[in-house]
């Protein structure tokens, strides 16, 4: 069964944009596990453009699902995520500045770096997932680095996709099968939408979760936040 993670940036982007805390991002995750989602994913950046240290504190009592923080193992992320000991760190090779996030680790020339940040994590119990592109020699290096996961940047299938290229879910495919072979398990994540999912998960076998954000906050506009979810939940069964 695919797991659906709702990525909650946006509603702190909202939330920041007056400088107050309407709509709280708390009560917002409790609404969407209400809701039937089965994940809460944030992204605490480095300039807190969205997302605030502070807030993976507060969540941390309130996520009774999965809890997954994803960014770039700098020493103050990886001192929080230690600190709040979510149920899963994604690790996220952008740049501080980056609009968001653009590529995958090069695994290979990482190794030395992701094995030893990935056993740390491993040690305090928190499940280890590391964003990557759907190079087969990238998921080898994946192994390689001793993660409990890979997540699939699903960027390039979803613009694609959009413009009616369907086989460009065909790295992904391939990637997946060779994920499954070597006991990576896979996640998913990236400009996921209600448009594409369906395709992109009956494509992927053995596809753990999804963490979509962006595109289900824009869709909730829209069709409201309750519906979008089980219009999520019901493409991934
Ligand atoms: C890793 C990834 O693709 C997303 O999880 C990321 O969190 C999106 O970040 P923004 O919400 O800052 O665009
Ligand atoms: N890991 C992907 C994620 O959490 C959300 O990405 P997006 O749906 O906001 O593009």
């Amino acid at each position: 069964m695919t797991k659906l993670s709702v990525n909650i940036n946006k509603i702190a982007t909202l939330r920041n944009s007056r400088g107050g805390d309407v709509p709280n991002v708390v009560e917002f995750a409790k609404d969407v596990q209400r809701f039937g989602a089965e994940g809460v994913t944030i992204h605490p950046r480095p300039d807190e453009r969205h997302i605030r240290y502070q807030d993976a504190r507060d969540l941390k009592s309130e996520v009774y699902t999965e809890f997954n923080i994803e960014g770039n193992p700098i020493e103050s992320f990886v001192n929080l995520v230690l600190e709040v000991k979510p149920t899963q760190v994604t690790l996220v090779p952008d740049a501080v500045d980056a609009i968001t996030s653009n590529a995958g680790w090069d695994t290979i020339k990482n190794k030395d770096f992701l094995v030893d940040v990935i056993k740390e994590f491993q040690n305090n119990d928190i499940r280890t997932s590391i964003f990557v592109d759907p190079v087969l020699e990238q998921i080898e290096g994946a192994k390689e680095t001793g993660t409990d996961r890979i997540e699939l940047y699903t960027e390039a299938f979803a613009h694609q996709y959009s413009l009616g290229n369907k086989d460009a879910v065909k790295p992904y495919t391939k990637s997946a099968e060779l994920a499954n072979s070597l006991g990576l398990g896979i996640n998913a994540g990236h400009d996921l939408s209600l448009d594409n999912i369906k395709y992109f998960k009956d494509n992927i076998p053995e596809l753990l979760e999804v963490s979509i954000g962006h595109a289900l906050v824009a869709e909730s506009l829209y069709m409201g936040v309750e519906n979008v979810v089980q219009m999520y939940l019901h493409r991934l069964k």
